[in-house]
C-alpha cells in the first residue's frame, strides 16, 4: 500500500512475511525520498515498544519522528526510515482492542516476536541493502529485542540505539511490584528457564548484533515513569564488559515520561536520533 504523508517522502507498507505464516503484523513500513534515492545514505530501522502486547503502539510511533528528522537538517545523510511491527504477546483484557484467543498475530510468546524482528531486517537487506549503514533504534520492548539480536545472517548494523529498554528482567521485577510487570513479562516470556538467555543484561553471548555496530548507544530519561534508570546502567555495564571497545559505547540522555519520547511531535526521539547520527558521523 503507497501512501504520502510528507511531499517529499512516500510510505510504503510491505509484508514481509507472505503465505500461510502471514499474520495483520508482519508488516513494516518503509520511508523513502520520492525525489532520488541515495545509494549510500543512511537508515534509521525502528522496533516499537508497548511491552511485547499492546496493539495500540505500533510501527507509527516512529512517524511523528521520521517527520521532524526529514525537515531537519539531518534529512541530507538519510536515506530512507523502517519501522518494524511484528506478533504479540496476548492481551485480552486490553479494553480498547482485546486480543482474541484465535488471531496469529496476537498470541506468540518468545522468541516469536524476536524473529518477526529478524526476518524484517532480512526483508529489508534484501529490497534496500542496509547493511554497515542502517541504525537499529529500539524503545522499551524494541530496545530490549535491539539488543537480544543474534548475528546469525544477520545485516550489520552501523550502530544500535537502545532507548528506555528493559534488560534486566529479575531487576524490572524487583523494581516495580505493579502486577502489570509481572503479567507482561511472563506474557511475553512464560518459560522462566529463558530469562537468563533472553534478557540481554545476563545473556553472556559474545555474538549479539550489537558487538558488530561501530557504536552502541544507550538513551534513557531521568523522569521514565515506567522503566527505572537502573536498566540503561545495568546494560552499560554488560556491554563495558564484552569485547566491545569502550570507546564505542555512549550515552545519550533523553527527557520526559516513558512513552512522551515518541509520542506528540517526536521531537525526543527525533532529538535522540539526531545526537546519535552526530556522533556516528564523528566516528566515520
Ligand atoms: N502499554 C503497555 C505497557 C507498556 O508498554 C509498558 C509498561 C511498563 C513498562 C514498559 C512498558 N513497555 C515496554 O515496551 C500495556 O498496556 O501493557
Amino acid at each position: 500500500m503507497e501512501r504520502t504523508q510528507d511531499s517529499s517522502l512516500s510510505l510504503k507498507e510491505s509484508l514481509y512475511v507472505t503465505g500461510n505464516e502471514s499474520t495483520a503484523l508482519h508488516t513494516v513500513d518503509i520511508w523513502q525520498p520520492k525525489n532520488g534515492i541515495k545509494s549510500n545514505g543512511i537508515w534509521l530501522v525502528f522496533i516499537h515498544g508497548g511491552a511485547w502486547r499492546d496493539p495500540l503502539t505500533d510501527s507509527k510511533s516512529f512517524q511523528p519522528a521520521v517527520s521532524d528528522l526529514w525537515n531537519s537538517d539531518s534529512a541530507k545523510s538519510i536515506a530512507g526510515f523502517a519501522s518494524i511491527n511484528y506478533r504479540l504477546s496476548p492481551y485480552p483484557n486490553k479494553v480498547e482492542a482485546p486480543s482474541s484467543p484465535d488471531d496469529p498475530s496476537r498470541n506468540v510468546c518468545y522468541p516469536a516476536h524476536l524473529s518477526d524482528v529478524e526476518k524484517a531486517l532480512l526483508y529489508l537487506e534484501a529490497h534496500y541493502q542496509i547493511a554497515n549503514r542502517y541504525v537499529l533504534i529500539g524503545h522499551s520492548a524494541g530496545a530490549t529485542m535491539a539488543m537480544e539480536l543474534q548475528t546469525c545472517s544477520l545485516p550489520n548494523p552501523l550502530a544500535v540505539l537502545g532507548i528506555a529498554g528493559i534488560y534486566d528482567f529479575d531487576g524490572l521485577l524487583e523494581a516495580h511490584h505493579h502486577p502489570t510487570y509481572k503479567e507482561f513479562m511472563e506474557n511475553a516470556f512464560p518459560d522462566r528457564s529463558t530469562w537468563k538467555k533472553a534478557a540481554p543484561c545476563t545473556n553472556l553471548s559474545l555474538d549479539n548484533l550489537y558487538e558488530r555496530a561501530k557504536l552502541v548507544i544507550i538513551s534513557y530519561s531521568d523522569d521514565d515513569e515506567l522503566i527505572e534508570v537502573g536498566q540503561a546502567k545495568s546494560m552499560l555495564e554488560r556491554i563495558k564488559a564484552g569485547p566491545a571497545p569502550q570507546g564505542r559505547v555512549h550515552v545519550v540522555k533523553a527527557t520526559g515520561h516513558h512513552d512522551e519520547m515518541w509520542e506528540g511531535d517526536g521531537h525526543v526521539l527525533a532529538g535522540v536520533i539526531r545526537e546519535s547520527l552526530e556522533l556516528i558521523q564523528n566516528d566515520i
